[in-house]
């Protein structure tokens, strides 16, 4: 009696221990495919926030990402009590280098000024494509004589360096436009507005040229 007692105890024991491990590898695997899923998810977003603030050809960001970074700096900004400012930049007749070299030679011309954008920025400003053939730079912790600086190194370097397509070196001129925050304009509509004026004077005063 003793001894049947004795095995259905021992039968017991070793069913408990199964269950456990059983539910401990259930736990285990639940726990390894959600962190493998969340992982997945987390890098699509990633991808997906990517694909929605950066302009695919130049990978410089895009428009809509340039509101996001100006109520940025506003805040950070205001609290230093320091200037900022936007250069907008226009490639002079890029009409003409799409219709002499074709749309390729265009695109490649594009990235080229986008490098060269990257070159004269600070690790914390800010480069943008904010259309066609339009970029802006947002220079942080700037005044109104850095960013001359800045804008007319940036000219110049872009008229002294062609880019390469094929075998053929194409020039290029731009056209920059100068606005700063606050004397330019408080608010980003407003700031931009005056660069956006001052880059169609620089195109009427004969293009190739800084209009702050
Ligand atoms: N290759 C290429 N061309 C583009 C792209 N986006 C816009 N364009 C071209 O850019 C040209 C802009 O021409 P316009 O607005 O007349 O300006 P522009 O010829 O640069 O003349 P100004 O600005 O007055 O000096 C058009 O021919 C567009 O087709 C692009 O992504 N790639």
């Amino acid at each position: 009696m003793l001894q049947m007692l004795y095995t259905q105890a021992t039968q017991l024991q070793q069913f408990n221990v199964s269950l456990t491990n059983n539910a401990l590898f259930s736990y285990l695997t639940i726990w390894a495919v959600s962190h493998v899923y969340e992982y997945k998810r987390s890098y699509v977003v990633q991808q997906l926030q990517k694909l929605a603030s950066v302009d695919p050809l130049t990978g410089l960001y895009n428009r809509r990402q340039l509101t996001a970074v100006f109520e940025h700096c506003l805040v950070t900004h205001r609290r230093s009590e320091e200037q900022f400012g936007l250069l907008l930049l226009d490639v002079d007749h890029f009409k003409t280098i799409n219709d002499r070299y074709g749309h390729d030679a265009g695109d490649l011309m594009l990235t080229h000024l986008a490098s060269l954008m990257k070159v004269h920025s600070r690790h914390d400003d800010w480069a943008f494509r904010v259309g066609g053939e339009e970029f802006c730079l947002l220079v942080v912790r700037s005044n109104q004589q850095l960013l001359q600086q800045v804008a007319e190194r940036l000219r110049q370097d872009i008229e002294q360096h062609p880019g390469q397509y094929n075998d053929q070196k194409i020039s290029f001129t731009v056209s920059i436009g100068i606005a700063v925050w606050p004397e330019d304009g408080s608010t980003f509509a407003s700031l931009y507005r005056q660069a956006d004026r001052r880059l169609y004077q620089a195109k009427k005063d004969g293009r190739n040229t800084v209009v702050a």
